[in-house]
C-alpha cells in the first residue's frame, strides 16, 4: 500500500519503519526540519530498541517529503502520530491533531479518489465524530465515509518495545467512519503484523473509549499489586510475589502487570487515567475505580517516605537508585523516584541521586536540592538510608559486602522491586516492600 505518516517521533517513527520494512510504500513528515534532515540522510534520530535496524531494512520504501500536500498526494490514507499533551482538567488537547488536520484537507479536497485519514494519536472520546469529521467535512466540501474515510487507530506500545509490541500485537484497534476504511487499515496491519492479532474493529467512539478504558483497566491490576503489597507489609510472613503469582495463574486475572513495586508512572498510564476520569465526568458519570487506581499509585512515595522517616531524621543522607519511571529509558515523566526526591529534600533530607540514564533529565528538575553521583556506590557511600527505586539490572549486581563497609551500621534498605531478596544483608535493615518482615522478638 502506498501511505503517509504525519509526526515522526517516538510512535510516529516506529510505525513508519514498520510499515515500511514490510513493503508498504511510506510518505513520511515531519514538522521537524532536524528530523526531517537526519531520515532524508538516512540516519535514525529516535532512541527506541531495534528502530535502527529495523530502518536497515526500510529505507527503500520509507520517503520522507515535505508538505502536507506531498503526503497526501502519494497516499491512499495518512496516519497522523502527534502529540495530544494533557491539559490541567485531565483531558487531551487536540490542538495539534486540529492543525495537521487543516493542513491535510487542501489536498483531500483536491484529490479525485477516496482517502483516509488514519488518527493514531490518543484522543478523547467523542473527537473524531465531534470535531475531526466536522473539521475534513466542512474544509473538503466532501462527505464522510463516501468521499473520505476517518479512522482511529491508537497503539497499546510501551517504549522501550515500541517495535516488538507493534509487530505482534494482541488486538489492533480500529475505529472507523465506514466498512471500506476498517477493511483497508485492517489489511494494513494484517499484511504488517508477524502474529495474527484480533482486529477489533469497531464506530470511532468505542474505538476511543476501548483506548483509555484499557489503559486504566492494566492500572487497576497495577495499583491492585500495590494495594495488597501495602497490607502484606504489615502481616507477619506475607509475601506479595507468592500471592500475586497464584493470582495471576487464574486465566480470568492473567499475571502481566501484576507486580506489585514502586507504582506506574511515565508519559501514558498517569494521564489516561485523568483523562478517563475527565470523559467519566464530562457524560455525567464518575470513575470510582479510576480515582481508587490513582489513590493508590499516588500513595507510593509517601509510603517510602514514612519508612525512611521512622529510621533516620533530617539532614540524615538519603540514597536513591534508579529515577527513570522504569528502566531502559531516560524518561522521568511521572516518576514516583522524582517525587521522592522532593518529599525528601523539601523535610531537609541530603538526598543523593543515582540512575544510569535519567541523571540529566533529574538534575533539570530537581536543580540543587540534591546531589548526583555518577556511579551507585558514590551514591550511597555515608547513606543511613538506601531506596531501590528503578529496577535496573546493574542494581541487581550490586555488591552489599562492598556497600555495607560504605554506610553506617543497619542503614535501611528499601527494595521496591525485591531484587536484593537472595543477597547477604545481615548488615542493613532490610525493608522489600510487599513482604511483612517476621518481628525479632
Ligand atoms: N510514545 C508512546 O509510548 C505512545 C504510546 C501510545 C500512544 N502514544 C500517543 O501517540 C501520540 C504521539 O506520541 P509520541 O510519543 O510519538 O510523541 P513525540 O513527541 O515523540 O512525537 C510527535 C512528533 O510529531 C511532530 N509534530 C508535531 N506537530 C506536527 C505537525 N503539525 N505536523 C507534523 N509533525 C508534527 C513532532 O515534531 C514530533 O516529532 C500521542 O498522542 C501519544 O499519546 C504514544
Ligand atoms: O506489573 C507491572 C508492570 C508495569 N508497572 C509500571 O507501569 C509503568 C508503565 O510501564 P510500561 O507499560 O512498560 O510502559 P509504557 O511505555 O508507559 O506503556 C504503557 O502506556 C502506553 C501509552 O498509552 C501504552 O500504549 C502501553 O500499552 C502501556 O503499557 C512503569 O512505571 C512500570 O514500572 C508496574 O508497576 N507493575
Amino acid at each position: 500500500m502506498n501511505i503517509s505518516v504525519i509526526g515522526l517521533g517516538k510512535l510516529g517513527l516506529c510505525t513508519a519503519a514498520c510499515f515500511a520494512a514490510a513493503g508498504h510504500h511510506v510518505y513520511g513528515y515531519d514538522l521537524s526540519d532536524y528530523f526531517r534532515n537526519e531520515l532524508k540522510a538516512h540516519r535514525n534520530p529516535i532512541d527506541e530498541t531495534g528502530l535502527s535496524e529495523l530502518l536497515m531494512s526500510g529505507w527503500d520504501t520509507l520517503h520522507i517529503v515535505d508538505s502536507y500536500d506531498a503526503a497526501v498526494q502519494a497516499s491512499d490514507a495518512t496516519l497522523i502520530i502527534v502529540p495530544t499533551p494533557s491539559l490541567s482538567d485531565g483531558r487531551f488537547t487536540n490542538e495539534y491533531l486540529i492543525t495537521v488536520l487543516e493542513g491535510l484537507a487542501p489536498a483531500i479536497k483536491a484529490k479525485d479518489s477516496f482517502h483516509i485519514v488514519d488518527v493514531v494519536s490518543t484522543v478523547m472520546p467523542g473527537s473524531c465524530d465531534g470535531i475531526f469529521k466536522p473539521l475534513l467535512e466542512q474544509a473538503t466540501g466532501k462527505l464522510c465515509g463516501r468521499d473520505f474515510g476517518l479512522v482511529y487507530n491508537p497503539e497499546f506500545i510501551a517504549l522501550g518495545s515500541v517495535v516488538r509490541n507493534f509487530l505482534n500485537p494482541d488486538m489492533v484497534l480500529i475505529g472507523a467512519s465506514d466498512e471500506r476504511s476498517g477493511s483497508t487499515v485492517r489489511e494494513l496491519y494484517a499484511s504488517t503484523c508477524k502474529t495474527k492479532p484480533t482486529m477489533a474493529v469497531m464506530s470511532l467512539v468505542n474505538a476511543e473509549i476501548t483506548k483509555i478504558s484499557l489503559n486504566c483497566y492494566v492500572t487497576m491490576k497495577i495499583s491492585y499489586a500495590n494495594g495488597l503489597a501495602a497490607i502484606c507489609e504489615q502481616v507477619p510472613g506475607a509475601d506479595v510475589d507468592t500471592i500475586t503469582a497464584a493470582i495471576g495463574a487464574d486465566s480470568r486475572v492473567g499475571n502481566k502487570y501484576l507486580k506489585g513495586g514502586l507504582g506506574f508512572g511515565g508519559p501514558c498510564f498517569p494521564r489516561d487515567n485523568l483523562a478517563f476520569q475527565s470523559f467519566a465526568e464530562e457524560f455525567g458519570g464518575e470513575a470510582l475505580l479510576g480515582k481508587a487506581v490513582v489513590a493508590v499509585n499516588n500513595s507510593i512515595p509517601e509510603r517510602i517516605f514514612q519508612k525512611i522517616s521512622t529510621h533516620c531524621a533530617p539532614p540524615a543522607k538519603v540514597a536513591l537508585l534508579g529515577l527513570s519511571y522504569k528502566a531502559d529509558t531516560h524518561i522521568i515523566e511521572e516518576s514516583h523516584s522524582i517525587m521522592l526526591a522532593k518529599l525528601l529534600s523539601t523535610v531537609g533530607y541530603q538526598v543523593t541521586l543515582h540512575d544510569p540514564r535519567a541523571l540529566d533529565a533529574a538534575r533539570a528538575v530537581l536543580g540543587d536540592h540534591v546531589t548526583c553521583t555518577l556511579s551507585p556506590y558514590d551514591c550511597l557511600s555515608g547513606a543511613s538510608a538506601i531506596a531501590l527505586l528503578t529496577d535496573w539490572p546493574e542494581y541487581r549486581e550490586l555488591d552489599w559486602s562492598r556497600i555495607a563497609a560504605l554506610v553506617p551500621a543497619y542503614s535501611i534498605v528499601i527494595d521496591s522491586w525485591r531484587i536484593a531478596l537472595d543477597k547477604n544483608l545481615s548488615a542493613f535493615t532490610y525493608i522489600p516492600l510487599g513482604v511483612g518482615i517476621p518481628s525479632k522478638e
